[in-house]
């Protein structure tokens, strides 16, 4: 399903002249295949973001190739990536970047209207998603009105909502108390089974490492698989 090859990043660094170049990705290999749930780990700095940015078509990499579904989506232009994001993948982030003027089911509503879905199609869809996540009696509360673990049901449900086959998740439970990133966890894990939906984790946690499917370490720009288990 996902498929890097040869990845390498430089970033460039100081001022114009006086510039020197840093390695952040070297030589990464990845394979991740549809149903799994693959953390990255590593310490900060290692270049899991930056990996991260490469795999969502945010950053293009210096060198390397880039499949999804078996097509290279290596050097399509912005707009065909920005395109392509909208119908494959789902994010979920650390602060889970809520609208927050938008009420948790207009959050979640937001990337149909975007795609230009119809009201009662919305409705529906939205309705649907939010049972399955644990929403359902908190639509029309505000973000600071939610908990943590509600916020960060809402980016889960916002991730979900347009069917993606990929969800890109930057450290998920890091703003979570323990029992909570237990429950997200869990949900994680329900949708991974249920939804057969692909997940890519980058996590400092090894609890959430813990649950997948496969792990990698980054160090100083390379990776190297730990362990692979079934969950
Ligand atoms: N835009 C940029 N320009 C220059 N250097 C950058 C840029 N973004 C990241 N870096 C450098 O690349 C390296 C990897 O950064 P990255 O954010 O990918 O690490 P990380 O493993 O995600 O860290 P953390 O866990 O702290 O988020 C770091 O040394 C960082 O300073």
């Amino acid at each position: 399903m996902i498929k890097l090859k040869n990845i390498n990043h430089t970033f460039s660094i100081g001022r114009k002249g006086h510039e020197h170049y840093v390695p952040v990705l070297q030589n990464i290999n990845l394979s991740v295949e549809a149903g799994e749930i693959v953390s990255i780990v590593g310490r900060s700095g290692s270049g899991k973001s930056t990996l991260l940015n490469v795999i969502a078509g945010f950053l293009k990499p210096k060198s390397g190739r880039i499949y999804l579904n078996n097509k290279d989506i290596t050097d399509l232009s912005e707009t065909a990536h920005a395109d392509f994001r909208l119908k494959n993948v789902g994010f979920i982030f650390q602060n889970f970047q809520l609208m927050p003027g938008l009420s948790a089911f207009e959050n979640i509503e937001l990337p149909l209207k975007i795609r230009g879905m119809g009201k009662t199609a919305r409705k529906q869809t939205v309705e649907k998603i939010m049972l399955k996540v644990g929403l359902e009696k908190v639509g029309d509360h505000y973000p600071n009105e939610l908990s943590g673990g509600q916020q960060q049901r809402v980016c889960i449900a916002r991730a979900l909502v347009t069917n993606p086959s990929i969800i890109l998740a930057d450290e998920p439970t890091g703003s979570l108390d323990s029992e909570t990133e237990q429950e997200i966890l869990a949900l994680i894990r329900s949708l991974n089974e249920v939804l057969d939906l692909t997940f890519i984790i980058i996590t400092h946690d090894e609890e959430v490492a813990n649950i997948t499917t496969s792990k990698y370490r980054m160090h100083d720009g390379e990776m190297m698989a730990v362990a692979a288990h079934a969950i």
